[in-house]
């Protein structure tokens, strides 16, 4: 058995593991990191990356089509199988050769297999050929595992072999008929994707669609998904789920009706990856979701050198959350290994304090949703005093110009004791990247008064920001 001593140790090298390890590097120390599957994780290849590309060309295809001049060289359809190549290809044909030589790049030693906590500080490897490697912490040892789809307990459910996101994410046809279950995200973006790709789709939105956002946002991606033909059903409930000898999943709604698809989607939700890490060698229970404190430490755990970052830890299901969350980790981890102060007061370089009330998200649907902080109604529950600002986003110059009928919807929801701006919520075709400057305004508390001053250029469809400083008054 081999073994060997690092100052810390990484299990997980997902987007968020990789950056514990690099902070921990760049701040003099020294890292290893255990992967057991891909080098880079859920986002490169199963979720943030691969679904982006999947859905990019429709969008694309579709503002073409809203301008005269452009709209006469579309001459066909949607290419299904080179948006399949191209989403191989920003999956990196599912091969880790790019992120592997990145880690050896940046010094940072790679152990293939699944990663145990045996006992304080020592993490053992089993690699893929059975045998193991044992590696110690001096200092730390950081969780950044992940999570996987949540597979509910439905009768049927798992032996008619779901697609979860991962399956549905990697496809490698666009199955005649489409039924999923879910009304978040995964389920809003892969809708979209599919009834683009030609997918015949049904949406069992039992909770709603994203009725977690602003409730304009939801009404408008069911109005959209409706328009391009998926039958979105809202309250639908799944009973029970059966796979015929054709291949067909049957679905039979709670209400007792039965729904036929080739496929069926799961995406309700996440659970954490603890369930094989060794937690109960250190008095955590397998299967639970890491809390952690400001500074990323396991709660409940003692000796204070087990860390979580990332999804495992459940403050923000993101990956740019979760590589914020790395830095500070890494760099606490090295503050305290050398003796160094610790920030750890509200915005310090030692908290991820935006993961409370600045999280900035874009969800890919048609129309794209764009957002940070709070919602009006995460904000009175919250116990602030607030006014909800809403404009048009088709009536300012910039959208009128990025394509005919272009339909939109912007809300500004301000704390007015502070008079700062709490959360922001952007609906409209290619609303992402107008989304830095309101986490740049909620995350600076900028008050209103100075961002009067913030002019945005003519005729860009951020100047929607003059009209809802104009609709709330000076
Ligand atoms: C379909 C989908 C689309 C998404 N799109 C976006 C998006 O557009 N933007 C966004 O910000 N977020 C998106 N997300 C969320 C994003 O994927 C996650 O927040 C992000 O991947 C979390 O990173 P992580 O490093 O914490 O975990 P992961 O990416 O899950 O990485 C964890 C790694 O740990 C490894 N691992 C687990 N257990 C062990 C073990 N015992 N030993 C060794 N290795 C282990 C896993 O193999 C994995 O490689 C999406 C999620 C899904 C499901
Ligand atoms: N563009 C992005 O940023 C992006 C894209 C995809 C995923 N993600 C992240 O991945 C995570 C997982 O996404 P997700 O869509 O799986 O989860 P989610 O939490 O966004 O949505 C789950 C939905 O399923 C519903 N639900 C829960 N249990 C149910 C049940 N038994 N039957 C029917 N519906 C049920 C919930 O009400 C909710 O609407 C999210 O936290 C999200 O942040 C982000």
């Amino acid at each position: 058995m081999e073994t060997s001593t690092y100052d810390v140790v990484v299990i997980g090298a997902g987007p968020v593991g990789e950056n514990v390890a690099d902070r921990i590097v760049q701040g003099g120390l020294s890292a290893a990191i255990v992967e057991r599957e891909l080098v880079g994780g859920e986002c490169s290849y199963w979720a943030c990356m691969p679904t982006k590309a999947l859905l990019r060309s429709a969008a694309a295809l579709r503002t073409a089509r809203q301008l005269p001049g452009a709209r006469e060289a579309v001459t066909g359809g949607l290419d299904a199988a080179a948006v399949l190549r191209r989403r191989d290809a920003f999956a990196s044909n599912w091969k880790d050769d790019g992120q592997a030589s990145w880690l050896e790049s940046v010094g940072v030693p790679l152990y293939r297999g699944h990663g145990r906590i045996v006992a304080a500080r020592v993490v053992e490897v089993t690699g893929l050929d059975g045998t193991t490697t044992t590696l110690t912490a001096r200092h730390a040892v950081v969780v950044a595992t992940g999570s996987g789809a949540l597979v509910p307990d439905i009768e049927g459910l798992r032996e008619a072999s779901p697609w979860t996101s991962r399956e549905a994410v990697s496809a490698s046809e666009v199955p005649r008929r489409l039924a999923i279950i879910g009304g978040g995200v995964v389920a809003s973006e892969m809708a979209t994707a599919f009834t683009d790709l030609g997918s015949s789709v049904t949406m069992l939105a039992r909770d709603g669609v994203l009725h977690l956002a602003e409730p304009f946002v939801g009404e408008r991606v069911v109005e959209s998904l409706r328009d391009k033909g998926v039958s979105v059903r809202i309250g639908a409930e799944a009973g029970s789920v059966k796979r015929d000898d054709d291949g067909t999943v049957s679905i039979t709604l709670t209400d007792g009706e039965q729904i036929d698809a080739d496929e069926l989607l799961v995406a309700i939700g996440r659970v954490p990856n603890t369930q094989d890490i060794g937690l109960d060698s250190v008095g955590l229970k397998p299967g639970d979701w890491l809390t952690v404190d400001d500074t990323m430490r396991v709660v409940g755990q003692d000796g204070g050198w087990l860390y979580a970052a990332g999804d495992v830890n459940r403050r923000v299901l993101l990956t740019h959350q979760g590589k914020y969350q790395a830095r500070a980790v890494g760099d606490v981890i090295v503050a305290r290994a050398k003796g160094e102060a610790v920030e750890d007061g509200r915005w310090g370089r030692h908290v991820a304090t935006a993961d409370e009330r600045a999280v900035p998200q874009v969800v890919f649907t048609d129309p794209e949703i764009a957002s940070v902080g709070l919602t009006a109604a995460a904000a009175e529950a919250a116990g602030m005093r607030i006014r909800v600002v809403d404009y048009d986003l088709a009536a300012v110059a910039g959208s009128a110009l990025h394509s005919d009928g272009y339909r939109g919807q912007a809300r500004m929801v301000v704390h007015e004791d502070r008079k700062v701006i709490a959360g922001v919520t952007l609906v409209g075709p290619d609303v992402a990247e107008l989304l830095h400057a309101a986490t740049i305004a909620v995350v600076g508390e900028v008050p209103l008064d100075r961002l009067w001053h913030a002019v945005p250029a003519f005729p860009t469809v951020s100047e929607v920001w003059l009209r809802l400083l104009e609709a709330y008054g000076r």
